[in-house]
């Protein structure tokens, strides 16, 4: 096919989309626009001379379900095989997750027993909350909140601890706000189907699209919980870019689209800082604010239902020490907005992986997340807070709540500015919009990204892919 395609937006999913571009189509001419000087978008990681590795965005990816299965495919394809670190379920770093509730770590359950008896933080064994799921009848909103949800199916202590903390440690979110059938459609499906969320998930099933290849077969076999790669998931991105420069993919990094308006023959025209290109079809993959600045007044419907996407910032610090300082093993801790709105949660990295611990003597790397839907109101503007206020925030975390006396060997303070989508109460009706005004008018424009359709690595590797295949008719 005689026809140029533009991908705005290096991220993960304007990377995938272009993999899958020249892997898969015969599309005489791709080109990727990239605003920033490097590509991976949130996908970064540092690299020190003495071997340590530490992640400014995501730092581990699930293999589970169709989502994480496509991702290892590519991973394979990417001959990345030799460089995956896995962390097995029955690793601390993977059954072992805390919350911090009343000034204390609090183990969260991970066997049957545990579900049984009463464990602190709450007031009840927790196959209690589950017992009023199997009762309660079904919602009758199209929406709601993911707090309203749980506290209706579950009861509201579930809601206020766990469910506020898990919506904190994927989205950086505030539960309160969040939409239960965008962000976890699982939860929403299984009180739609069966009426309760207990028995419909127990018969979900797996019905991803069989795909096996001797990575999946591994990464069933040894059970594995996540994983990352040797050198940071951005060994990814860079594995990606390497494929697309063999390809012959057009690669423009300090190139920010400025504007994009049809031309008299149905194509695209893009304005650069330096110039213009046209284009038959655009796959943007820029978050949706971004986006909507880029469109005329022509698609005014479009613009609007993209302006009204929210995200939230997070300041994430990545903390070195020398020995183990740790008083418990485990993949990190969550904190419940009701103890400490400001502070997110902690990871413990070196736990997780060590292998992207420095080399010689033992060290302790962890990752204070901070801000999220409260970084304005307890922080103010991202462009006035300093790094210093918040360097010093996350160490007194990292002494309060576990109890770190040292002062750390490196720190590195990266302020993510808009870094998470918050897919707010009817975001499912905004993206029906979008895809319903696409189809009417035949644009030749595909929306991907975490803006949509989810927000893990894995889900923007999947989309990216589903689009491209929409558009070669597969
Ligand atoms: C702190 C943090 C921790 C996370 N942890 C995890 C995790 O552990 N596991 C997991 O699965 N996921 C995690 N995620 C989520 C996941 O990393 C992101 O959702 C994903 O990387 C988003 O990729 P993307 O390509 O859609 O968008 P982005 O990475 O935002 O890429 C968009 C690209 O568009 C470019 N751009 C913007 N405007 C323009 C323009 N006008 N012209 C050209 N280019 C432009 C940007 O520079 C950027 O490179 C985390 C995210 C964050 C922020
Ligand atoms: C405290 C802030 C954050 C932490 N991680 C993220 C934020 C905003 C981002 C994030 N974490 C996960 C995902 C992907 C979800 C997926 O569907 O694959 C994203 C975008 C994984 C994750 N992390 C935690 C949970 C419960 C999950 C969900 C999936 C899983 O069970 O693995 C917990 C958690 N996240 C953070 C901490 C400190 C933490 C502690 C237990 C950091």
């Amino acid at each position: 096919m005689q026809r140029t395609v533009v991908v705005a937006g290096g991220g993960i999913s304007g990377l995938t989309a272009c993999y899958h571009l020249v892997k898969e189509s015969n599309v005489s001419k791709v080109i990727l626009l990239e605003g920033s000087s490097r590509l991976g978008g949130w996908m970064r990681s540092t690299r020190t001379e003495d071997g340590a590795v530490f992640e400014h965005g995501p730092r581990g990816i699930r293999p589970a379900g169709a989502v994480g299965r496509n991702t290892l495919c590519m991973v394979s394809e990417l001959g990345l095989e030799k460089d995956i670190l896995p962390v097995p379920r029955s690793h601390p770093a993977a059954k072992d997750r805390y919350l911090y509730v009343n000034k204390s770590l609090h183990k969260l359950p991970s066997s049957l027993g545990g579900v049984l008896r009463t464990v602190p933080p709450f007031t009840k064994p927790l196959f209690l909350f589950g017992l009023r799921d199997l009762v309660a009848t079904r919602g009758t909103k199209e929406d709601e909140s993911v707090y309203d949800f749980v506290s209706r199916r579950f009861g509201k202590e579930l809601a206020d601890i766990v469910i506020d903390s898990l919506c904190r440690g994927v989205f950086a979110g505030d539960c309160r706000n969040l939409s239960v059938r965008s962000c976890f459609p699982f939860l929403h499906d299984a009180e739609v189907r069966r009426r309760s969320v207990i028995l419909g998930m127990a018969t979900s099933g797996d019905k991803g699209p069989v795909v096996d290849s001797h990575l999946i077969k591994r990464s069933k076999v040894e059970r594995w919980s996540q994983w990352s790669l040797q050198g940071g998931l951005q060994t990814l991105s860079e594995a990606l870019e390497d494929f697309l420069i063999r390809k012959g993919v057009e690669i423009h990094k300090e190139s920010p689209l400025r504007q994009l308006e049809r031309t008299g023959d149905h194509r695209w025209k893009i304005k650069l800082p330096d110039g213009s290109l046209e284009a038959d079809h655009v796959f943007s993959a820029l978050p949706a604010k971004d986006l909507s600045r880029l469109l005329t007044h022509n698609f005014e419907p479009l613009v609007k239902e993209l302006q009204q996407m929210r995200t939230a910032t997070v300041a994430v610090v990545n903390l070195e020490y020398d020995g183990e300082v740790l008083p418990v093993s485990g993949f990190g801790h969550l904190i419940p907005s009701t103890e400490d709105r400001t502070l997110l949660g902690i990871v413990y990295d070196s736990e997780a992986f060590p292998e992207h611990n420095k080399n010689g003597p033992s060290s302790t790397r962890l990752t204070v997340m901070v801000g999220g839907a409260w970084f304005e109101s307890c922080l103010g503007s991202p462009d006035t807070v300093t790094p210093e206020q918040i360097l010093e925030m996350a160490t007194t975390a990292a002494s309060a709540q576990l109890g770190v006396r040292e002062k750390p060997s490196r720190t590195i303070v990266n302020i993510n500015k808009d870094c998470i989508p918050q897919y707010t109460l009817g975001h499912w009706r905004r993206t029906g919009n979008i895809s319903s005004y696409l189809h009417q008018l035949s644009l030749p424009l595909s929306l991907i990204g975490a803006s949509y359709h989810g927000v893990s690595v894995n889900d923007c590797i999947y989309n990216a892919k589903k689009a491209v295949h929409n558009l070669l008719g597969y």
